[in-house]
Parts: structure tokens; sequence; C-alpha cells
């Protein structure tokens, strides 16, 4: 680290081409030779506001603040303003920020919660800590390569469990150590602890990223996990949840989506085995899942089965408008031949096996989209701050406080919501949850993927050309705009999320209501 010190007087003297001091925050950086190679053009380095100035105001109207940390922009500053201290600062591990509404009011000082304890904060700061950690940095790589998730992210969180409690409670957590002990299995109350996990998972603005960390085995495992046979279980589940095998979630095709009852992949009975035919689209993790957990048409209706992936089962990525990380397939089975062991709940039945899926899946897109969301609302306080039109911050123009408002009391409401749903999903049965919230699940998703698309809508038009651009300043709210229509189609398109929650409405109309 540089640690010589200078006066503003010395930097004023590295004002010109071949000799370029800036300071930024207090810090002082020689761009002599960098100034050629800037992204941004060397003219602008020499400004007469600029050379062997003060840039800090400038710089971060242009840049992010994570510029200043790749090493190979770090390595230009050669000492620090004598008697000042650098201010800005990027957050430590597990740090909570303090731009208001950047989180949920029960990590903010001084609000009181029904929801949570001290327990559930401790558990926050751990997983934050551990996110920011091992997953981040592997995230935004992977976000812009579209690579798959890297065996070592994978590994590091089976090490603390993560991959069996984004599952939710249950008997998989029995004797596991879960984030190295800051909660016990029975302590994992039913979605608080895991909503925390979607919270922060999701908080790294890249979509396709949070759909590679695992998302086929916590959408697809929960069906094997209820209805496989004790042998399918011993043989698959260790292994998913230690991330050694992949699994995907296989409903969805290119002839039935949301409406899955019209699906086409057979399977067909051949002694002890079924014969499955048939292709399946949009598979999250399909790429790389070895497990497929999948719909089939049988003679006496829907059933669900676990397929294998063999010679006769093929994947092909297909290009979505997010990365590629997430393993987004197209998948084949060509008469792939599977033990009849391999059924999942009753043959016939398998409407129910997904059906009763849906609500936690359902409700974890939801606290990812709502995190998400949350993360644009900070993007936007930030840069309306920071942001000087005609020698004043953006937030001084009240069409831009009026955004500003609308995208707060979204996401607050939809805070205010799930965490409502969260406390029944904790205190109901499964069965009570299955009757009394798919329709009040649906509600809330289509609510939240709703106002999600109006806040990248807000959020483009504060950051300008800025949120066009995948990367540089405005690079979270264009990913989030790219992306946020996923959360509107996955696990249930909008409008039917919407018309489910009406329609169960509607069935608990009591018969003698009337104006
Ligand atoms: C340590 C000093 C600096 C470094 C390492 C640096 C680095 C960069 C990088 C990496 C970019 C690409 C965009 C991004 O990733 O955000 C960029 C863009 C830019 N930089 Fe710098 N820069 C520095 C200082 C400055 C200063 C003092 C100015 C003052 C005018 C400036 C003006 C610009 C402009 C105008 C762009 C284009 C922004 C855009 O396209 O929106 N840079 N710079």
């Amino acid at each position: 680290m540089a640690t010589k010190q200078y006066t503003e007087e010395e930097v004023a003297k590295h004002n010109k081409e071949g000799d370029l001091w800036v300071t930024i925050d207090a810090k002082v950086y020689n761009l002599s030779k960098f100034a050629d190679l800037h992204p941004g053009g060397a003219s602008v380095l020499f400004a007469e506001s600029i050379a062997g100035k003060d840039a800090t105001q400038t710089f971060f109207g242009l840049h992010r603040l994570e510029v200043l940390h790749r090493p190979q922009y770090a390595r230009l500053q050669i000492g620090t303003i004598a008697g000042e201290e650098s201010v800005i600062k990027p957050p430590t591990p597990g740090e909570v920020s303090r731009v208001p509404y950047a989180e949920g009011t029960w990590l903010v000082p001084g609000f009181q919660t029904p929801y949570y304890t001290d327990r559930h904060r401790k558990f926050q700061t751990v997983v934050r800590a551990f996110c920011m950690e091992f997953i981040q940095p592997d995230a935004i790589k992977c976000e812009e390569n579209g690579k798959r998730i890297p065996q070592e992210v994978v590994d590091k969180m089976s090490e603390v469990n993560l991959i069996a409690m984004r599952l939710g409670p249950g008997k998989h957590l029995q004797g596991r150590t879960l984030m190295n002990g800051t909660v016990t299995p029975e302590e994992f109350d039913y979605f608080q602890y895991e909503l925390i996990i979607n919270t922060e998972l999701a908080r790294f603005g890249g979509r396709g990223f949070m759909d590679a960390l695992i998302a086929g085995a916590v959408i697809g495992l929960p069906p094997v996990l209820n209805y496989g046979s004790p042998e399918l279980q011993a043989r698959i589940v260790p292994d998913v949840l230690s991330g050694k095998k992949y699994l995907a979630l296989a409903i969805s095709e290119a002839f039935a989506g949301s409406d899955v009852g019209g699906i086409q992949t057979t399977a067909v009975r051949d002694g002890e085995f079924w014969i499955v035919t048939g292709t399946k689209k949009w598979i999250t993790n399909g790429t790389f899942a070895d497990y497929f957990t999948t719909g089939c048409k049988t003679e006496t209706g829907f059933t669900v089965i676990l397929i294998e992936r063999d010679d006769n089962v093929s994947t092909k990525a297909i290009k979505t408008s997010y990365s590629a990380t997430a393993g987004t397939a197209y998948v084949t089975f060509d008469k792939v031949r599977v033990p009849v062991g391999n059924t999942l709940g009753k043959v016939g039945n398998g409407m129910s096996v997904i059906l009763s899926n849906f609500n936690h899946e359902r409700w974890m897109v939801t606290g990812m989209a709502l995190s998400a969301q949350r993360v644009v609302v900070e993007e936007c306080m930030k840069w309306a701050s920071q942001r000087m039109v005609f020698g004043k911050p953006l937030t001084s123009q009240a069409v831009i406080r009026s955004k500003l408002a609308a995208m707060i009391s979204r996401v607050e409401a939809g805070q205010n919501w799930l965490e409502h749903t969260t406390y029944q999903m904790n205190n109901m049965s499964y069965a009570e949850m299955s009757s009394k919230l798919a329709g009040p699940i649906g509600l809330l998703k289509q609510y939240v993927s709703r106002s999600g698309q109006q806040t990248a809508t807000d959020a483009t038009q504060i950051f300008g050309g800025r949120a066009l651009t995948v990367t540089g300043m405005g690079k979270v709210i264009e990913n989030f705009s790219r992306t946020s229509a996923f959360d509107a189609i996955l696990a249930g398109a909008e409008d039917v999320m919407a018309d489910l929650g009406v329609r169960q409405a509607m069935k608990k109309m009591p018969s003698t209501a009337r104006l």
C-alpha cells in the first residue's frame, strides 16, 4: 500500500502529459503512463480542473468505486494527501448498508421487528460475509463470461451446508453443522433463515449467476425428498446436497409452460422400467445437470420421474437474454430407460407433486427478486445523490425524487407482504400452506415481479444512458432491466399468478355474500 504523503501543492505540479497526478478521495494517483490506456480517453485527464487537482467529485460522477480497487488500477496510487484520510470505502464483509432503504427495516438500527431476533441478525451477518468473500468474486466473473459456477464455490457452499439450507428446514438438515454452527437444524425456522439466504444471494447484481447457484436442485430436489423412495433418496440426495452432483427440474416444454397439463414427454412402462421420450425447454442448470426431476405423460395421467443422465439424454445450451452461467438448456430424452423405482409419488399423481412444490419455489423466486430490486433502489439512491447536473445533485429534481418515492414504496410494500407471508409459512403445516397460501403467494409473486419491472423502468430513467451499458456505472441497472422479466415468467407467469390468486379467492367466497 502506498504510504507516502504529499501536499496539494506538490500534486499540483504534476499536471501535464507525461507527468500527471490526480487526487481522488485523499489518495494520490500517478496517471502519467496510464493516461494513454485510460478507457475514458487521455484528453479528459488533462483538463484544467482535473490534472494535478482533486478529481473526487468528477471521478465518482463517472466511475464505480470498484474501479479503484481493481489490482491494475490500485497500483497507480502513489500516496495520500498529508493530514487527510480517505473516507469512501467498499463495504467490509458482512457490513450492512447505511443508505436509506438499502436494507429491510429489520436491519436498520432503531427499528423494531416482530419477526426477527438477534440470532437472525447474527446469521445474516455471517451469510453476507460468506457471500461477499466466497461467492461474489466468481458471481461477477461468471455473469460476464457465461461459464458455469466453479466447483470450488460449490464445495465451499456445501462445506457450510448452504446447498442443504437453500431447501428450507426439514429432515435433510438433521445432523448437519449449518454455517459453522451459527444456527442449529432445529432452530432453522421454517423460512426466516432461508429468506435471509435468498436475500443475500440475490445482492450481486447478476441474475444469471443467481440461477447458477444450484437453483435447479433448490426447485428440483424437494420432490425427491418428499416423494422419492428411501433407496432413491439414499442414492441421490447426499451427492446433490454436497455439490458433487447437479439436479434440474424439467417440467416446461416448447409445447407447454405454465399450462403443465399440456406437456408431451411420455413415459411408457416396459417391465420394471419407464421408457421416456420427449423434450424439455428452459431447464435451469440443465447443461450441467446429472439428474432431471421430470414431468411425464403416462397412461394414467401425469407422473414425475427422476431421470439420470446417460447416453440417451442430451442437453444443449439455449441462448437467453441472461447469462449462460445459469446453464439454461434444451433437454432431449431419447427412449431413456429409467427404473420404475425412480418414480416420485404415485403414478398419475404428478400434478400434486408439482403443485406442492410450487409454493416454495414461487416464494423463493419472490424473495430473490425483491432483494435484487432493493439493490436497484440502493444504486439509484447513491447515483441520484452523487450525480451532478448543472451544479446540483440529481436529487434536487422533483421528478427524480418522485421516482425514488415510487421505487421505495414498492420495495417496502413487497418486503412487508413477503415477511407476513413467510410468517404464515412458518406457522402452517405443509398441507395448510398448499390450501391457504397458493393464491396469496401467486399474488405476491406477480406484485413483486411487476413492481420490479416498473422499478427497472424508473431506474433506467434515473441512470440515463449508463443504464444501457453492460459494464461501468449503470451495470447493475442494465442487468436488472434485462433480467427482471425472468422473475415474471419463471415458476409461473405473472398473469397466471395473478389469476391463480383471484381464482383461489373466488373458491373461498361465502355463498351468502351479498352487497
Ligand atoms: C485512478 C484514476 C482513474 C482510473 C483507474 C480510471 C479508470 C477508468 C475505467 C476503468 C473506465 C471504464 C468505465 C468503468 O469501468 O467505470 C473509465 C471511464 C472513464 N473515465 Fe476514468 N479513470 C480514472 C480517472 C478518471 C478521471 C480523473 C476522469 C476525469 C475526467 C476520468 C474520466 C473518465 C471518463 C469520461 C470515462 C468514460 C465514462 C463513461 O463511458 O461513462 N477518469 N475510467
